[in-house]
């Protein structure tokens, strides 16, 4: 594997009083993927927005290419090349599918290696071709998932960071949507995957991070941990290191 593009140090997060994350250590490396899995409250989902820019952390708790960035606005972080599928993707309603893509056209990074085009995002996803003229509000769950993500290829990342993006959709649908995981990585976006789903967080990453109250509770290759030293470190427990 090749470089560390993006890690955290020491990473703490708070939102007023509470404090969600005690020290987090992570570390991506280019075309990598990363789940990292956890039960409700684990502190993912605020990992995620720390990377992004959506908390205030200091600036040497997150480096990208070794530079300290922890704390920059969203939108620096898009132009560095950082994009998020939030959970609940956020979609402009009212707007066409294809509309909602080119929002992200116009914020865009500027492209490094093979560049995110409408088409590319069409051949990753066929049925957003067929839909494209229609208001994104009358595709189903799935098919808005698929506009979520391609408007955040389109911002041309190196990372991508996507926040459940299986969250209630049916397991077929679910298939289809990852079925794109690698060849977005082929392309060589790094990519964490915020997910639930143990059993699919695995097959889909190169390694994993479990998070239990707002600490890592293990880390290591995906392949090589299994299902119950995974529970341990969900569920607490033994601390587990693989
Ligand atoms: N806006 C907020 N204000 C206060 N506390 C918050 C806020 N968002 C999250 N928290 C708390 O921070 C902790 C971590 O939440 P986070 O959403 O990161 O967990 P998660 O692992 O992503 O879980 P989920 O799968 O439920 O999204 C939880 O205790 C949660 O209640």
């Amino acid at each position: 594997m090749s470089s560390t593009l993006l890690s955290t140090q020491g990473l703490v997060a708070r939102y007023g009083d509470f404090q969600a994350l005690y020290g987090i250590d992570f570390e991506i490396s280019e075309g990598e993927v990363v789940a990292l899995i956890g039960a409700n409250g684990a502190g993912k989902s605020t990992l995620l927005k720390s990377i992004m820019g959506l908390l205030r952390v200091a600036p040497e708790m997150v480096r990208l290419d070794g530079r300290p960035v922890g704390g920059s606005k969203p939108n620096r972080m898009v132009s560095d090349g950082v994009a998020i599928v939030p959970e609940g993707r956020r979609l402009f309603t009212g707007m066409s599918v294809v509309d909602n893509l080119r929002v992200a056209i116009d914020h865009a990074a500027v492209p490094r290696g093979t560049a995110w085009t409408l088409d590319r995002v069409f051949e990753l996803f066929p049925i957003l071709r067929e839909k494209q003229a229609v208001p994104v509000q009358s595709l189903s769950g799935g098919q808005q998932q698929m506009v979520a993500i391609g408007r955040a290829l389109l911002n041309q990342p190196r990372l991508l960071l996507c926040d459940e993006i299986s969250l209630g959709l049916a397991p077929k649908v679910v298939k289809e949507i990852y079925r794109a995981i690698p060849s977005i990585s082929a392309n060589g976006t790094a990519i964490i995957l915020v997910e639930q789903d143990v059993g699919l967080a695995r097959s889909a990453s190169n390694r994993l991070y479990c998070m239990l109250e707002g600490r890592v509770s293990l880390t290591g290759r995906s392949q090589d941990i299994s299902r119950e030293v995974i529970g341990a470190a969900y569920f607490g427990g033994a601390h587990a290191v693989a």
